[in-house]
């Protein structure tokens, strides 16, 4: 019997207009669902769904079953970020929500200062009201109309309806009801009354409604604006052109034309146009907006470069290494994009509740409306219950409790050189209590510098083993290889290049091998049967907690090289931090006893795991797991990215190598590993915003309802209700933005210090 295989999934993005609330997301997930082997993620902080779909699902199917839902859709503009808010449409917004409270406010202020009220104030109320009823609330009655057409009830729905129901009840009152006499005042009070025998007008909340529900809008937007704001300023970074030397003779070329391996000038001042590495001239170059790294960087021949990084002194020629999406700016802007395309599970559960909440509201307003008038009741009490029930109970506070504690969060992490890759990422940062560390490169600072070269007597001879060393070494990018190989570059006397190797190969966690001038050249982790120079030497480099690598030529073991670190600044810190939040550290490295001990009491970390292959460093993260511990790893190079796929958490150091970058939940941009520390509390500090948002919003309307279902709120008062509790939504989750990590970092007692 065979088996088909199952079609493969692909994932399109799409931006979808007219979304406002969580009955919306729902109802477009749940429109798209219905195609065949479809399935939808929303995110209503970015206007976006992510749609995985099998590829015979043609764009123009979705975009069809959106706008049947009654939204439009369009796939994404190229560059267009998925936090941009168009900026017409922003000014729009706020134009609107200007002139409403210009033409509310009067009304607002003459409603409830009986004191103030002239004689026919309540005409002139109801000129002023009239524009903001129909004009200010447009955009909400024509989402409830369009929803409508679509049989389906959304917040605008609320809104609409709470605006036209207070509207034409007040204009009824004016005219039929006797509200309209010369000289009538109007009592405000919290409980819903009025002068005997005349109908009361409601013209405060129908433009309170609106003006909240615009302010409410006009702050969410606002929020989004802002977080877009840092991945604009990342795009910016790019350069646009880029002067390139051909045969001696420059030329200016679109960057779009650069291709990897090309040479091209980077002046002084300019931003280096992409990734490559410096083959001519040495400079300073300033990486702070790329990476937030304060300091420039030296560089010189052989250095590398990131694009965007502005040169800060001379003039340098380099070689296109990476261009367009490869680069590591446009992997930065991916990341941030993605991690905001993402939903928390906590928003999945307010998109449930709301998707049923709207259309409960509705039976609500009208049951509450037939008992009130089946009970005998006066219509001017049914009719003000029923529009305090429509009014207070938008779930605008639900919608937004999530993701605009998100996005502000991810904003600001970005800012602060820590990429999360989603919400998920974000929720299981906060839960972590172990994490598993990896020396070289991530408490250490991976800049590795040999200490000494031990020939055995009667060999080949320091010299010529270390230009086979070197050649083979100088295609590691294990920072021991690029150590080995910087060093035997520098000191080998006359310097004729290196000799070529072939049939490299690198072998994660044990080393690395090649043939270099027809000998079989290895360099490794040392086993215990050396020659007795070498296991002195080998003894000597175990005291100076210094790392040894031995090199055998045709299976003949010829010497013993030792390399030194020193630890990153920050480590120590880092790892206190980390334990005073109540996270475990773990030390597991594939580096031998000795040096681990060393970092490890350096830093005060208790466990240490040594001589641990790739492998086990899997297991080890494994098994911490079956503990039932939350565990996130964290390391720089190939031979950590098993470990950190299979954490909890997985988190790599910017520097480090792509393997480990492709496998991690969360990058720390500037390889510092305080970073971390900032992170776990950020995102703890974002969980518990977003839990006290719905706590808020929940609580909110489980007390409002009732009040407003047996008559005891005024629908003004539940306009104002409803709105502040948004408006506290959103400024809850704005303080995000302003969080600081703890003002000493990278400070204190750890400058960089040599091991032990
Ligand atoms: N390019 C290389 N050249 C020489 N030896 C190497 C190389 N790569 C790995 N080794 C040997 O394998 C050992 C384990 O390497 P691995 O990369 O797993 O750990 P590490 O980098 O020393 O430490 P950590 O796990 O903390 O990053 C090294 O200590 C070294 O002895």
């Amino acid at each position: 019997m065979t088996t088909e295989p199952p079609p493969p999934i692909v994932t399109t993005d799409l931006t979808i207009g007219g979304m406002t609330c969580a009955a919306c997301v729902r109802r477009v997930e749940k429109k798209l669902a219905r195609l065949d082997g479809v399935s939808a993620s929303v995110n209503l902080a970015t206007g976006r769904v992510r749609v995985s779909h099998p590829p015979h699902v043609r764009h123009e199917e979705l975009v069809a079953m959106v706008e049947q839902a009654g939204y439009t859709a369009a796939l994404p503009k190229p560059r267009q970020d998925a936090a941009d808010v168009p900026d017409a449409a922003h000014r729009q917004q706020r134009e609107r929500l200007l002139i409403t409270a210009l033409l509310a406010l009067p009304v607002l202020v003459l409603s409830m200062v009986p004191a103030w009220q002239f004689r026919n104030w309540q005409w002139l109320c109801f000129v002023l009201t009239a524009p903001v009823a129909v004009w200010g609330a447009w955009p909400f009655h024509v989402r409830a109309l369009r929803g409508l057409r679509h049989s389906t009830a959304t917040m605008d729905t609320l809104v609409s309806l709470g605006v036209a129901a207070s509207f034409s009840w007040s204009a009824y009152a004016l005219f039929l009801g006797g509200a309209g006499g010369p000289g009538m005042r109007m009592p405000f009070s919290l409980l819903p009354s009025a002068p005997d025998g005349v109908a009361h007008i409601y013209l405060e909340a129908a433009v309170g409604v609106p003006l909240f529900a615009l302010a409410g809008r006009f702050l969410e937007a606002r929020v989004r604006h802002g977080t877009g704001a840092a991945l604009r300023s990342l795009a910016h970074l790019a350069a646009k052109e880029v002067s390139v030397r051909e045969d001696g003779t420059e030329r200016r070329i679109a960057i779009e034309e650069l291709a990897a391996g090309q040479v091209f000038i980077v002046r002084p001042g300019e931003r280096v146009a992409t990734d490559g590495a410096v083959v001519e001239g040495r400079s300073a170059v300033d990486l702070s907006l790329v990476t937030g790294e304060s300091e420039p960087v030296e560089v010189a021949p052989g250095s590398s470069v990131v694009g965007g990084a502005v040169n800060a002194g001379g003039l340098l020629l380099v070689r296109a290494t990476a261009v367009g999406a490869d680069t590591q700016l446009a992997r930065i802007t991916r990341l941030v994009t993605e991690a905001q395309a993402g939903k928390a599970r906590a928003q999945r559960l307010a998109d449930t509740v709301a998707g049923v909440f709207v259309p409960v509201v509705l039976t609500l307003a009208v049951t509450v409306l037939g008992f009130w008038l089946g009970a005998g009741a006066d219509p001017q009490a049914a009719v003000t219950a029923s529009v305090a029930v429509l009014v207070v109970a938008c779930p605008c506070a639900l919608g937004l409790a999530t993701p605009t504690a998100l996005m502000a969060a991810t904003g600001r992490g970005a800012q602060l050189g820590v990429l999360v890759s989603g919400p998920r990422a974000l929720e299981a940062l906060r839960h972590i209590d172990t994490v598993v560390l990896d020396k070289t490169g991530t408490l250490t600072s991976g800049h590795m510098s040999v200490a000494r070269v031990t020939a055995v007597p009667g060999g080949l001879g320091e010299e010529t083993v270390l230009r086979l060393v070197g050649a083979v070494e100088r295609g590691s990018e294990h920072p021991l290889g690029r150590a080995i190989a910087a060093y035997a570059e520098r000191t080998l006397p006359g310097k004729p290049p290196l000799p070529q190797v072939s049939d490299f190969a690198a072998t994660a966690g044990r080393g690395v091998r090649g043939l270099v001038d027809d000998r079989r050249v290895e360099v490794l982790a040392p086993d215990d049967a050396l020659p007795t120079e070498l296991a002195e030497a080998l003894m000597a480099a175990e005291t100076a907690a210094h790392t040894p690598v031995v090199v055998r030529v045709d299976g003949v073991t010829q010497a013993l090289i030792a390399v030194g670190d020193v630890l990153r600044p920050g480590s120590y810190r880092a790892v206190h931090r980390l334990r005073r939040l109540g996270v475990r550290p773990v030390l597991a490295t594939g580096d031998r006893e000795a040096p681990a001990r060393s970092v490890a009491t350096a830093l005060g970390i208790e466990e240490v795991h040594a001589r641990h292959t790739p492998e086990e460093k899997a297991r080890l993260v494994q098994e911490l797991r079956e503990q039932g511990r939350h565990v996130a790893a964290i390391g720089d190079g190939v031979n950590d990215a098993a470990a950190l796929a299979g954490a909890d958490l997985g988190i790599a150091m910017g520097t480090g190598a792509d393997a480990a970058i492709g496998a991690a939940d969360v990058t720390l941009v500037r390889g510092d590993i305080e970073a971390l520390v900032d992170a776990v509390r950020l995102a703890r500090r974002t969980l518990g915003t977003i839990r006290a948002n719905l706590l808020w919003a929940f609580g909110y309307n489980a007390v409002t309802v009732p009040l407003a279902v047996v008559g005891l709120l005024n629908p003004m008062v539940a306009a104002v209700a409803m709105s502040a509790s948004s408006l506290l939504v959103v400024a809850n989750s704005l303080r995000l933005r302003a969080w600081q990590p703890s003002p000493a970092r990278g400070r204190g007692p750890t400058a960089s210090r040599k091991l032990p």
